[in-house]
Parts: structure tokens; sequence; C-alpha cells
């Protein structure tokens, strides 16, 4: 590795001073050499994402823990999940159908034509008669007494107008009783269960509903989500200069939120004041609140303060995670959690992932995604306590660990395909590891972002 790539590779998961002594020291308090997680209150990541994950179960959301299920039109329905059973509307085909262009038939040939043909969408036809044939369409309604329907490309008519089975046929020369017929109720009947409660809600499961005589569908709703981004120092345009920078997180936040299921409802600058926090906070009435900046302990970091003086219940104060550990979950009200990222644009990331995800999931009431691993193309360092969350690229069966992971940088993860989780201690050439992926990876950037 190159020094340029050295430094590349930095991560805010160097150690500190504390922590480098825990390594090298006995435990100071202890009698063994093992040494002590020097942040002992933080919570361990994975028991962290599984308090975001249980968290709304606690409120007023009750033993599953999503929002109220609403009617929701067709059209706003992509990416929420059932909550009431998808039952047919109707008997699907709804009436006899002709599966195929050509001519509905009665009895065996040859058939005289009716002069009028059939097309989809017209209402009941008149009966036919034994030996007499009438055009069709695709989709339309059969008329009663019609036995088959004869494909266009096996039928031709005679000069005198009269309608033969052409040899093309399987057996030749034939058309069987009932052929190219969809019957009424051939896929489900009116009162059948099509899809259970839970299901995603797909572009097909649009069309299947739409077919079934569905306007609206009962699902849970997106969360609410009110962004407040926090840092006097960050501008909203042009070149970094006189110690601003560009905030990042302003437009990185919210459509990785929407893609993982949540309706932004807000995104602003709050000033970086305690008060100004509250009152953001207190005013808001999302379903979760994410912030960003002010989790740790400099002058002007507010999290921890307003959240004191709002009374909110502290689920989750610091994970065991590199980048990231300053992240914390709260209670604000019974129906309202907040999300408190750190400001370093991949630390906020890490904490997006270990707890908003989770949190946003049981709102929406969405499946979990697998879990799944692959091996490391390269060794990764790791942390002497705490999990690393390292921005890999897929690179057919093996995951590439990128450099630029530091925790101020997003030049790593703006080239990744899905963050691998790499266990205290680090992991070592071709190991498996478990792999976070990023919603757009998996779902295409045109069906998470809507
Ligand atoms: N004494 C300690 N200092 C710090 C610790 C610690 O444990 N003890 N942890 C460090 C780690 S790790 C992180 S991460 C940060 C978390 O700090 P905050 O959440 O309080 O974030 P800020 O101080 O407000 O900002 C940190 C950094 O990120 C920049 N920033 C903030 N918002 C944005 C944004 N929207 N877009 C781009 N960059 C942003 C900000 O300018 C700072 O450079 O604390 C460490 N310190
Ligand atoms: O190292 Mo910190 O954990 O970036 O967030």
């Amino acid at each position: 590795m190159t020094a340029r790539a050295a430094r590349a590779d930095e991560n805010a998961d160097d150690l500190d001073v504390e922590e480098a002594l825990a390594l090298v020291k006995k435990n100071p308090g202890g009698t063994t050499d093992t040494p002590r997680h020097p942040h002992r209150d933080a919570t361990a990541w994975p028991d962290a994402r599984a308090i975001a994950e249980s968290a709304p179960r606690h409120g007023t959301g009750g033993r599953t823990g999503h929002l109220t299920p609403v009617a929701v039109p067709l059209a706003s329905a992509l990416g929420l999940t059932l909550a009431a059973p998808l039952t047919a509307l109707t008997d699907l085909p709804s009436f006899d159908t002709s599966a195929m262009d050509g001519w509905a038939v009665s009895g065996p040939g040859p058939w005289s034509v009716r002069d009028e043909g059939v097309l989809a969408g017209h209402a009941a036809h008149t009966p036919l008669t034994d030996g007499e044939a009438v055009r069709i369409a695709t989709g339309a309604r059969i008329p009663p007494d019609t036995t088959a329907v004869l494909r266009s490309e096996h039928g031709r008519t005679d000069d005198k107008g009269r309608l033969h089975v052409t040899a093309a046929t399987r057996p030749p020369h034939t058309v069987t009783h009932g052929q190219d017929i969809r019957p009424r109720g051939q896929e489900c009947r009116s009162g059948d269960q099509l899809l259970p409660v839970g299901t995603p809600v797909t572009p097909p499961v649009l069309g299947m509903a739409a077919a079934a005589g569905y306007d609206t569908l009962t699902a849970v709703p997106r969360p609410r989500v009110d962004v407040f981004v926090l840092g006097d120092e960050l501008l909203g345009e042009g070149l970094p200069h006189d110690g601003l920078i560009r905030d990042a997180l302003g437009p990185l936040l919210p459509p990785w939120l929407r893609a993982l299921g949540a309706e932004v409802t807000a995104v602003r600058r709050v000033g970086d004041t305690e008060q100004a926090l509250y009152e953001a906070i207190t005013a808001s009435d999302a379903d979760v609140v994410v912030t960003t900046g002010g989790t740790a302990a400099g002058p002007v970091d507010h999290v921890h303060p307003a959240l004191r003086r709002i009374g909110a219940e502290l689920l989750v104060d610091g994970v065991q995670v590199r980048p990231g550990h300053p992240m914390l979950l709260a209670r604000t009200k019974d129906d309202q959690h907040l999300v408190g990222l750190p400001g370093n644009p991949l630390a906020a990331v890490s904490g997006l992932l270990t707890l908003a995800e989770p949190l946003l999931r049981t709102l929406a009431a969405r499946p979990a995604p697998e879990p799944y691993t692959l091996p490391l193309r390269d060794g990764v360092q790791g942390h002497p306590y705490d999990t690393r969350l390292v921005p890999v690229a897929l690179r057919g069966d093996r995951a590439l660990p990128l450099l630029y992971n530091g925790p101020a940088m997003l030049r790593g993860i703006a080239a990744a395909d899905a963050l691998a989780v790499v266990p205290p201690g680090g992991a070592r050439p071709g190991e498996e590891a478990e792999l976070l992926d990023l919603p757009w990876t998996s779902g295409g950037i045109g069906v998470c972002f809507t």
C-alpha cells in the first residue's frame, strides 16, 4: 500500500490514547488481562440494531409496532406493506374470455360466419347456434353456447364465406372443446385470498389489486421523518471557505430515508443552540426525528442536553461501532423516536443503517432483509472492541474493501455496493463477512426512491 493509500485507509477508528493504552495495560479495575471497553455504556452493535427494531413495540404501536394502517390509492401504494389480505372482489376472469384473436365457434365445422365481430370491452353478444362462428378478439366476452375459439392462423374462409379448420392445428383439422377459452374464475373466485397481510406492494401487486377490483389498498403508511441538520459551519451551496464546509447530509439523507421506506416531511437546518434544537424537536409531530451532528461532547453538542430537557428516554446512547460510535436512539414521546446521527458523514451513514433502518422497518411493517455473507478479497484491520462497517464493492462472489473509509469521508461509500460488518479484531483475506446492502444496489434506483 502506498503512503497515500495508507492515509486514505485512515479510520477514525484509529485508536484514541485511552483505547491504545487499554490494549497494552492490564485492565485497571480487574484481575485479568482482558481489556475493558473504554465506552462501557455503549451498546454492542447487534444489540443496538435489535433495540431499534423493537423500540416501536413498546410505544403506542402495540405488539406489532407498526403505524396504524390506512386506505392508500393504488398510485401511492408502491413500497408499502399490506395490512389487510388482498381478497378478490370479483371472479378472474370475470366472464368467459377469448384467449386468442380468431373466431368463436359452436359445434364442429365448417361454420357460417356472422357479419359482425366481437371486440374486447363489449357487452353480451347473442348466443351462437350450432354451426355458427363469429370473429372475436383476445379478451372479448365469449358469446353464450360457444364451444371453442379457433385462432385466426388456424382457420380460412372459402369463397362461400364458410369457415374451415386448416391442417395447422394439433391434431390436424380439429378444434377441441373449450380450446382457447379462459373460463370465468379460472384464476380466482370472488372472496379468494390472493395475497396475505405483510406482502410488500410491488408493481405486480398493484396490477393484481387493480385486476381484482381495488382502487385503494389497506396498507401501513410510510413513517413520517423530520430531518434536522445541525452545524453553524455548514454551507448550502458553493465552495468551502473560511472554515465553513458544505452540508453533505442534507442532500444524502432524504433520498436514503425514502429508500428505507420513510416519507421525509421536513429537512431543516437548525442553529447550534440547545434552545433551537429543543424547539425544533418539541414542535415536530413526525413519527421519527433524525438529527445530524451534535452527538458528541463538544461545546456545541446539544443533542443530549435537549433530550434531557424534553425528558426523553435514551434507548441507545453510543454504540460499539466504527464509524459512528456516538449515535443514539431516544423515545421523545409515546409515538415518536429520535435518531441522533453523528455529524461526520460516514458516521451518519453508519447510524442510519444501525438505528434508523431497523426502526423504520418496524414502523412500516417491512420485512427484514435476508442476512448474507461473502468472502472479503482483502483483509480488514479491526478495531479492538468495536464492530467496523466498511464500504465494499461486490466483484463476482467476493467483497472488495474500499479505501477512503474514514468517518469524515464519503469517497469510499460513494463507490460502494454494500457495507461489510467487520467484527472486533478484524478480518483475514478470504474471511466471510456479513454484508449490509445499499438499497439502490438491490432494488434499482427508480424502484427504491419512488
Ligand atoms: N472528545 C471527543 N470528541 C469526539 C468524539 C469523542 O468520542 N470524543 N467522537 C468523534 C466522532 S467518532 C464523531 S463521529 C464526531 C461526532 O460528533 P458530533 O455528532 O457531535 O458531530 P459534530 O461535532 O457536529 O460534527 C463532526 C464533524 O462532522 C462535520 N459535519 C457535521 N454535520 C455535517 C454535515 N451535515 N455535512 C458535512 N459534515 C458535517 C462537522 O463539521 C465536524 O467536522 O465527534 C468526534 N469527536
Ligand atoms: O469514529 Mo466515529 O465512531 O467516526 O463516529
